[in-house]
């Protein structure tokens, strides 16, 4: 809920721009932090979820570590204060030059998603005489029961190694003698809501970490990912994700050996809800069959709508201060400026009667928006401003 003072504040900056609530963005990593400290659980944040300044100096303040899966993603966390020996380097595609500068940074650990990989990694740490800690990501086969786009445990998913090459996995790492495996990773997609989905991972987990423990390998790491959903639909009633009920989800259904850690790598559901992209409205198009709003944000700005059907709320903010119980309401199709049919953020959203010049507000946008913000129509870069 956006107040009347801070509605004032957004009038006077130029859209489109993403709103960052940086005191709602400090309560969910104290919320996460605490609840997370209860089981005595190393939480990472997934950078590629949001890496704005701002965000990240917030996130590494309260001590967790960095999920990173590209080489820039390595550099910009350790230059945005995270420590080195808490920076995991995941992803499907590490190029050379990307796995070099990781090593040259001494990181904690590279999540390794082929034997192709390990093979790599090994030669070119060896290379400059250092052995690389490593952590095997494997695909569980869970069913994360989300979009099928953000689907990602599932074997016709190209991340990670399939249980089938673990044999082959457990040779290449005795035959590689600057690789030291300290961990097993797993990570089953995105937006899940269903905490079911998390007891079922455990149980996998569980498996393969005493197979791993029958190989004669010490697992000092079990890191289980991230995924954890949030509330699109009610962004005010339910701002912070239920993270109390997450971890207990782990603490209750994952085998622990002893000297084994847990590490998570939560990357929306630390950060959606603290933005807004915030648009203004250019057009009011009145049709026959349709009535379309037209933004000056779009696609181009934040394309989750597009490219998932995602859902997010929208609010118009300037009748939200006008609005009685006299006031109109139409149905609009809330369509973005870009040369695209597709480029529609909902059809058929019911909204007080608009007008040009209303400033709306596209909630819960802080995952996965700003940084996926492109310059489709030679766009300008989208700009941010805090509350504080
Ligand atoms: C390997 C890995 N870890 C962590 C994350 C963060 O996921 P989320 O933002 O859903 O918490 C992702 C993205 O889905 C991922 O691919
Ligand atoms: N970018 C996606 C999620 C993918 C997460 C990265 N593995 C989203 O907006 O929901």
């Amino acid at each position: 809920m956006f107040t009347q003072d801070t509605i004032n504040r957004l009038k006077s900056a130029e859209t489109p721009f993403y709103y960052y609530d940086l005191q709602l963005l400090d309560d969910t990593l104290k919320t996460c932090r605490t609840a997370a400290d209860q089981y005595g659980y190393h939480v990472h944040y997934a950078l590629k979820a949001n890496f704005n300044p701002k965000v990240l100096q917030a996130i590494q303040s309260v001590g967790f570590g960095a999920d990173c899966v590209s080489g820039n993603e390595v550099k910009a966390s350790i230059q945005y204060g995270f420590s080195k020996d808490k920076v995991v380097f995941a992803g499907v595609g590490k190029t050379d030059r990307e796995i070099n500068a990781a090593l040259d940074l001494d990181i904690f650990c590279f999540n390794v998603e082929s034997v192709q990989e390990l093979l790599v990694i090994n030669d070119l740490a060896g290379a400059k005489g250092k052995k690389a800690n490593v952590a095997i990501r494997i695909n569980p086969n869970v069913d994360a029961h989300t979009h099928h786009f953000i689907t990602t445990g599932l074997e016709e998913n190209k991340f990670g190694v399939n249980v089938w090459q673990l044999p082959d996995v457990a040779f290449t790492l005795r035959n590689c003698a600057n690789l030291n495996l300290i961990g097993i990773h797993f990570h089953i997609g995105s937006q899940i809501t269903d905490l079911d989905a998390f007891k079922n991972l455990c149980t996998r987990v569980n498996e393969l970490s005493d197979w791993f423990a029958e190989q004669g390998f010490n697992i000092k790491v079990l890191n289980v990912g991230g995924g954890l959903g949030v509330n699109y639909h009610s962004p005010d009633e339910d701002n912070i994700a239920n993270f109390a009920a997450y971890f207990k989800v782990f603490n209750d259904f994952l085998q622990v050996k002893a000297g084994q850690e847990v590490h998570f790598e939560l990357g929306r559901a630390l950060v959606a809800q603290c933005a807004s992209l915030i648009a203004s409205v250019l057009y009011v198009k009145n049709g026959k069959k349709k009535n379309f709003l037209v933004l000056d944000a779009g696609m181009t700005e934040l394309i989750r709508p597009m490219l998932y059907q995602a859902y997010h709320q929208i609010e118009n903010l300037s009748q939200q201060l006008i609005t009685t119980h006299n006031s109109q309401f139409t149905n609009y199709d809330v369509v973005g400026p870009i040369c695209e049919s597709t480029d529609c953020f909902r059809k058929d959203v019911e909204l007080p009667e608009s007008v040009r010049g209303d400033l709306i507000a596209i909630r819960t946008a802080g995952a996965y928006g700003e940084v996926m913000a492109s310059h489709y129509n030679l766009r300008d870069q989208v700009q941010s401003v805090y509350s504080e």
